[in-house]
């Protein structure tokens, strides 16, 4: 007969917490948002990688390329730079994240001199900066043959089928210095010459890094930065259960410092293979986890399996359609609590702690604090990422508001570089994922340090100064339908509502 557990599946939004005791001394800048990312000994050894805010973006095309990831790093986060593209361009990801240099920028936007200034303008509308590097072959790392900046074009005098090359500022009139440039001789430079933009270059000529006037104030310091031993910022990558032996030496040999098995289900041959098969290679230097999955059994697999951390969640996320198109599933909130358990319990068996992360349908920034307080150590988010000016999408106008495109794994969009196969020759025929549209929101900085205010003013109102303090302190409620609407603004007439 099949089991029925007895217990509903229920999600974040069923769930508030109740306030504990706040002393005078819980106040949010004292809280830390310090948690573990790979399992360790706890009490016996620090955490080999530990992140300096419970977040960390999705493994998708949509959210986690090279500019999320610096940006996250800054915050104190990790990105998984997605697996869905061919093992080259993603160890190439990697490379470029750990090569990265503070107020050194990879010019986003690029043309070739045969563009117009058309193509000028829908780039900007596109990446939302205004400073072009035109290249001979239109990519950011070509031989720089000019620049286009907004100084450089009058629209009502000009056509936009004029070509870049007549009004550009040609290579012969730029001040640009060697690409070895230290950041400091970079800002002389730019202000002794009286410039906005200084392009760096290979003996070679071609285009290296941009350095800008505007970027100066953020050279500071980030308090909450994630750097590794040598400087360069963490981050991570998504591998799959097929092409492992080739993908993971590249990613490794690109300098990544923790990996992921990215699939909708982890309780898998598949995964214990590729488990067995990175620990038969690099023990446990080489840090990895693993999933999704939503029950106790499933963690349980993983953790004897050998991962670093387990991942929690079927069908929640925003784009997921997995639960309408095959059935499978749980609601987020209670594998969390099941799963989270799961990990208390082998914790206590063999005094290894494995970090759990929650994956997926976080919709309001407080799901984040209830993911924490039921027990997770961090959590994995895609449409919330996939909004900022750093995600790698294209930001668009729709409907009068600025948009940013978000599209599914599982969806046709991201699967058309092909890895599906299922077990062979048969193609998977059906979508798991959907391809859509979220608001845009500016810059992650700013997104995540308000987001992570209100967790921070959460948690001091269940008396939390660590998010163990939270796990240990807070209780949870169940509440009810008609409880949620009074949650809501309700009987009044709001001001701004489109119908007044
Ligand atoms: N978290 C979620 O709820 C969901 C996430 N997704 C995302 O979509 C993407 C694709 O996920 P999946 O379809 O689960 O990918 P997957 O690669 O894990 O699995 C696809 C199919 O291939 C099979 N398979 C895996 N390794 C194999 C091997 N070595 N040889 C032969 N067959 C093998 C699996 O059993 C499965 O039927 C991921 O990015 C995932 O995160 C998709 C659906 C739901
Ligand atoms: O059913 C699915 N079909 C898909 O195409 C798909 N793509 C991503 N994911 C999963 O959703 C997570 C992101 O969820 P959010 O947007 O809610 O943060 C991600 O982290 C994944 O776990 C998918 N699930
Ligand atoms: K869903």
């Amino acid at each position: 007969m099949a089991y029925y557990f007895s217990e509903p599946s229920r999600t974040f939004g069923e769930y508030l917490l109740v306030p504990g005791y706040s002393s005078s001394e819980c106040v949010p800048d004292r809280v830390s948002l310090k948690t573990p990312l790979v399992k360790y000994r706890k009490g016996q050894e620090e955490c080999p990688l530990s992140m300096n805010i419970p977040m960390v973006s999705a493994i998708m095309q949509s959210v986690s390329g090279e500019k999320l990831a610096i940006a996250l790093a800054k915050q104190g986060g990790i990105s998984f730079i997605y697996g869905s593209q061919s093992i080259q361009s993603e160890a190439d990801m990697v490379r470029r994240v750990k090569a990265y240099k503070k107020g050194f920028v990879t010019s986003d936007s690029n043309l070739p001199p045969e563009a117009t200034l058309g193509d000028v303008l829908d780039l900007k509308v596109r990446t939302g900066h205004s400073t072009v590097a035109i290249t001979d072959d239109g990519t950011a790392h070509g031989k720089l043959l000019g620049l286009v900046a907004s100084r450089d074009y009058r629209l009502s005098r000009m056509s936009p089928d004029l070509k870049v090359t007549e009004f550009m500022t040609p290579l012969e009139k730029l001040v640009t210095a060697p690409a070895t440039t230290s950041l400091h001789d970079c800002n002389d430079i730019i202000w002794d010459n009286k410039i906005n933009t200084l392009p760096l270059l290979d003996e070679q000529g071609h285009l290296q890094y941009m350095v800008f006037r505007k970027d100066y104030d953020s050279h500071k310091e980030n308090v909450n930065e994630l750097l590794d031993a040598n400087k360069s910022y963490v981050v991570g990558a998504g591998i799959n259960t097929r092409d492992y032996a080739e993908r993971v030496p590249a990613l490794v040999e690109a300098g990544v410092d923790v990996l992921c098995i990215d699939s909708s289900e982890g309780f898998s041959e598949w995964q214990s293979r590729t488990l067995s098969w990175i620990r038969e290679h690099y023990g446990d230097k080489v840090k990895v986890g693993a999933g999704n999955v939503v029950d106790r059994e499933g963690f349980l697999f993983l953790a004897k399996a050998g991962a670093d951390f387990v991942k929690i969640g079927i069908g929640g996320g925003s784009i997921c359609i997995t639960r309408e198109t095959k059935g499978i599933g749980r609601g987020q909130a209670t594998a969390v609590i099941e799963v989270a358990k799961a990990r208390d319990e082998y914790y206590e068996q063999t005094g290894i702690y494995i970090p759990i992360c929650s994956d997926g349908g976080i919709v309001h920034d407080y799901h984040i604090t209830l993911a924490l307080a039921m027990g997770a150590d961090f959590v994995m988010l895609g449409r919330y990422f996939a909004r900022f000016d750093e995600s790698p999408t294209n930001k668009l106008r729709v409907g009068g508001n600025y948009v940013k495109e978000y599209w599914g794994e599982g969806s046709n969009r991201a699967r058309n570089w092909q890895r599906y196969d299922l077990g062979g020759a048969q193609k998977l025929s059906f979508e798991e994922g959907v391809d859509s549209y979220v608001p845009y929101a500016g810059p992650l900085a700013d997104g995540v340090q308000t987001t992570l205010y209100k967790v921070r003013s959460t948690m001091c109102n269940c008396g939390a100064l660590s998010i163990e303090e939270l796990q240990q302190k807070a209780r949870l409620t169940v509440v009810s339908s008609t409880s949620i609407v009074e949650g809501g603004s309700h009987d009044v007439i709001l001001k701004n509502s489109p119908n007044n």
